[in-house]
């Protein structure tokens, strides 16, 4: 049983139309992905392709606008609003794509937990050992200067909120870790502390599913990697999937993005992502930038089926 199991996830916005009109734009179409315990999994894709939509759906902080059709569980049983609400900060935790996720009015160090729980204490009630216990972690374990505990959010510099934000995500008792990269990426050396810590967690069994956009990146530390392309994941693939000119790689798009990296030769693909779109796409979303599409492409939406040890939505590949 996995520890996350996405089923045939569909996320849509509501946004006004003429004077009276609504329309529903989905951004992302019966998507289907799975974490298990100890394992980090890459998600990779352009911008706009749904990645940062996905990890508010799993944490339950979608706007009011969105409306989410599909399953999603948690250790085999539903997650529910209830659930979400229950294990976020806790269990489950995100590591979000922007500083401003973090309170701009609150101390750091009022944000961040120390990794040992003072029992009993209560929200808004922060101790003066508190914050020196706070404190000395924040130093030693994500080398942050002195006084970084006292400082405001936009006191910090983009790598330092970088590291309080793994501080304030990584330091309770995690079981599932969604980390949204910010785009561009970050700071290589705080990239590389990053990584080295998700590969701790996930020794001691956390789940982490870690949204980037560089597939290079991506690479270096995750086990399995999902591609999304137009809201939907086209592949999932094993990390030595990647390799030589992508012969073991599924999907065209997959195949694409790994050629188009500058060590693989910056071969582009012509034409770009469509855009979101009213209706769930009937074809394949890759269809038109795609070498091999065929009228049955356009016509009906492939499923995601098991190929070679990994995933793939098309239906030409063997
Ligand atoms: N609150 C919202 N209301 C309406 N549309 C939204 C909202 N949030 C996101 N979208 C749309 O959903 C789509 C997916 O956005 P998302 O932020 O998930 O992309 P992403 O893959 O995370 O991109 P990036 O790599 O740039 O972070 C985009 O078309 C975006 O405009
Ligand atoms: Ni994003």
């Amino acid at each position: 049983m996995a520890l996350l199991d996405i089923e045939g996830v569909s996320v849509s916005f509501r946004r006004a139309r003429g004077w009276f009109g609504h329309e529903q734009t989905y951004v992302i179409q019966n998507l289907d992905l799975s974490i298990n315990e100890g394992e980090i999994m890459a998600v990779v894709g352009a911008s706009g392709s749904g990645k940062s939509v996905l990890a508010q759906a799993i944490m339950g902080i979608l706007p009011a606008n969105a409306k989410l059709e599909g399953r999603i569980s948690y250790n085999g049983e539903p997650l529910t609003p209830e659930r979400q609400v229950h294990l976020r900060g806790d269990e489950l935790v995100l590591i979000p794509q922007s500083v401003s996720y973090l309170d701009p009015l609150m101390r750091v160090g009022r944000q961040v937990q120390p990794v040992t729980r003072d029992s009993g204490r209560k929200r808004g009630f922060i101790t003066r050992s508190h914050m020196k216990k706070t404190e000395q972690e924040l130093m030693e374990r994500y080398h942050l200067p002195q006084g970084t505990a006292g400082k405001y959010p936009f006191e910090l510099s983009g790598g330092m909120a970088r590291r309080v934000l793994m501080a304030t995500a990584t330091s309770g008792q995690p079981k599932l870790i969604i980390a949204d990269e910010p785009t561009p990426g970050i700071h290589p050396e705080v990239l590389a502390e990053t990584m080295k810590q998700f590969r701790e967690l996930a020794n001691e069994g956390v789940g982490i599913l870690w949204i980037t956009h560089d597939v290079t990146t991506a690479l270096t530390a995750a086990d399995r990697v999902a591609v999304f392309y137009a809201g939907a994941n086209v592949e999932t693939a094993q990390v030595d999937d990647f390799t030589g000119t992508g012969e073991r790689l599924r999907h065209p798009y997959t195949k694409a993005l790994w050629n188009a990296l500058p060590q693989n030769g910056f071969q582009p693909l012509p034409g770009s992502q469509p855009l979101a779109g009213q209706e769930i796409t009937t074809g394949c979303s890759f269809a038109p930038r795609c070498n091999a599409a065929t009228a049955v492409c356009t016509r009906e939406r492939p499923e995601l089926r098991k190929v070679r040890g990994g995933e793939v939505r098309c239906f030409y590949v063997t």
